[in-house]
């Protein structure tokens, strides 16, 4: 048989190699990284500046040919983002990821233009999770191309709904009871898996006897994120879906402590984590299937089968984004995708966000002092006595949230949250440029990093923007002692009424502009009244009765940290 020239060169590049062996390929590797340092180093330096002209963005050195600054990217980027700003001194700076260029704002006010610029899409980085972490093999993604209004509502013009009257005011008032009912069952003191909540049998709870309160040890994380789960899912997608199918949440959680290497989009032999997670997706997917199929026969007024008889309390944002996805004309497989990312986006980040919260106030026992005096008025907890309910046995403690109180007459409380938000979430904003984009600094972030007027940057259409909130939160230029939990730098004294106030101006932990988080307005009230619920029921000291914590390092997921451990606690009923 005639060889074709390509497999002449192929197998002749492989004698090549295979002559040339290990040590061989070894130089080859480390000769090309040595040589793109150089040159990307000389890259760098950009071309000339003419005077009154935008400058380009220039791109930081890195070593490896094609992947770029990728690894250290995915490892830590916030140490990355920092170290290129402070090298090259530019509120923008390039970095190459996977081939494509970035410019990434590092200067406040660039970002806050750049986010609220109309030219920029949120779409292909939407496209790109959907593909890579939420397992849509098409049929979502090209929507973009076929139907761009119906993926406008699905994307944006419906979850904007979570943000919007009525349905905002609703499912806070939904959360909020249901965080009423369920945070005094935290954890229930049965000895047996067989009688414990969903959220309690996976954390490992461990009873203790011969105290004055009832008192357990339990893995706060893991009892945190499936309670607040519970709650959040409950709220917003309806109470059928966790009770038909109990290891959703945590199928959830396998592909949320993925998500980092899942969105890299190698295959899963190369990052071995990764299969479990894609396991567990596949799982979460015929749920999510299976819950499009019921809601639309139930929406159709057949019947919905043994399962979900009844789907009425599914929150409205969710019911309109299902019948949006069967105007597509999707199938219930291939909405499953996009209920996943929304399922996903719900709870991510809440309950990490008020895990690092809980850390930081029990360990600053005089700050979760004043908080419990701030918000006793709004937080009402009390366990009924017998001779109050009539039973011969202690009932379960009780207690009444007033959420608009918490958000407005609490200022401490939630500069605590502004801090951990701060501190403890390094969000991205990635966006695709739609039109040419001119950004100029303001005079005042020139003057902060120190530069005597400030520079204008020409970004090209087409082009990617990043926005790195973790970096800029973290910047010493604009927070002193910026690894320091103080949620003082948040407050304020309003001039009118000398109240103080928490003002969040400083920091976008939801980004910013169209793009900006839907559920973030739902999301700080849901986590004041979570808080504001457990700090009033719960006492919690380090397992074994110490005084010492021991707290986990940052682990780098999609925006809120992950604990790269867990923290064992002793939990104690307060009331
Ligand atoms: C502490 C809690 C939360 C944080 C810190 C957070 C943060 C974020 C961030 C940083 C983004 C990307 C914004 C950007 O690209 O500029 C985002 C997107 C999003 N979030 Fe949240 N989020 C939280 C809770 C929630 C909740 C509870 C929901 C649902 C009710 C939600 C729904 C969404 C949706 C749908 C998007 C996609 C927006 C888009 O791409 O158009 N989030 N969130």
């Amino acid at each position: 048989m005639e060889s074709s020239p390509e497999s002449g060169l192929l197998s002749h590049l492989q004698n090549s190699l295979s002559e040339l062996g290990w040590p061989g390929l070894l130089a080859i590797l480390v000769g090309s990284c040595i040589v793109t340092r150089i040159l990307t180093g000389i890259w760098s330096n950009g071309p000339k500046v003419e005077e009154g002209q935008p400058r380009l963005v220039r791109t930081t050195p890195y070593w490896f040919p094609w992947l770029g600054h990728g690894l250290s990217f995915v490892w830590n980027h916030v140490r990355l983002i920092s170290k290129a700003r402070d090298s090259m001194g530019e509120p923008v700076v390039g970095i190459k990821l996977g081939g494509t260029k970035h410019s990434v704002l590092v200067s406040p006010s660039m970002a806050k233009s750049a986010l609220s610029s109309r030219n920029t899409s949120s779409t292909a980085m939407i496209n790109y999770a959907l593909k890579t972490v939420f397992g849509d093999r098409g049929p979502v993604q090209e929507l973009s191309a076929t139907n761009p209004h119906l993926l406008q509502l699905l994307h944006h013009n419906i979850p904007n709904l979570f943000s919007r009257e009525p349905y905002v005011t609703e499912i806070s008032n939904a959360v909020c009871r249901l965080i009423e009912r369920e945070t005094p069952n935290l954890v229930t003191f049965n000895w047996s898996p067989v009688d414990q909540t969903p959220w309690e049998r996976t954390c490992d709870v461990e009873l203790l006897e011969g105290t004055d309160k009832p008192t357990c040890e339990t893995n706060l994380f893991a009892l945190i994120r499936n309670h607040l789960g519970h709650i959040t899912t409950t709220t917003l997608m309806g109470y059928a879906v966790l009770e038909n199918f109990p290891n959703l949440l945590p199928d959830l959680w396998k592909l949320d402590d993925q998500f980092v290497p899942l969105s890299m989009g190698l295959p899963r032999w190369v990052l071995p984590g990764t299969s479990a997670a894609s396991v567990a997706r596949a799982r979460v997917l015929d749920t999510l299937t299976v819950y499009q199929q019921a809601f639309v026969a139930w929406d159709d007024g057949t019947d919905p089968g043994v399962k979900f008889r009844d789907l009425d309390d599914i929150s409205e944002p969710i019911k309109e984004r299902a019948r949006a996805l069967k105007a597509a004309g999707l199938s219930p497989s291939a909405s499953a995708p996009a209920h996943l990312s929304l399922l996903w986006a719900m709870n991510a980040n809440s309950p990490n966000i008020v895990f690092w919260l809980l850390l930081h106030l029990y360990t600053n026992p005089a700050l979760l002092a004043d908080i419990r005096i701030e918000i006793a008025p709004f937080a009402k907890a009390h366990r009924p006595t017998p001779a109050e309910t009539g039973f011969p046995f202690l009932e379960a403690a009780r207690i009444a949230l007033d959420t608009d109180n918490l958000l407005e007459s609490c200022p401490l409380l939630r500069a605590s949250v502004s801090e951990t938000l701060r501190l403890d979430l390094a969000a991205l904003s990635f966006r695709t440029l739609t039109a040419d984009l001119t950004v100029t600094e303001s005079p005042e972030d020139a003057a902060l990093a120190g530069r005597s007027h400030p520079l204008t940057y020409l970004i090209p259409e087409g082009e990617s923007i990043l926005v790195p909130h973790g970096v800029l939160h973290t910047d010493p230029s604009h927070f002193s002692n910026p690894t320091q939990f103080d949620p003082l730098r948040f407050i304020q004294t309003d001039p009118e009424t000398g109240k103080l106030r928490a003002a969040r101006d400083t920091i976008s932990p939801f980004g910013a502009g169209v793009s900006a988080c839907k559920g973030r307005v739902f999301a700080e009230r849901e986590i004041l009244s979570y808080t504001a619920a457990i700090i009033s029921l719960w006492d919690l000291q380090p397992a074994g009765g110490g005084r010492v914590w021991k707290i986990p390092g940052h682990k780098q997921s999609s925006a809120a940290y992950l604990p790269k451990k867990d923290v064992r606690v002793r939990l104690t009923a307060r009331v």
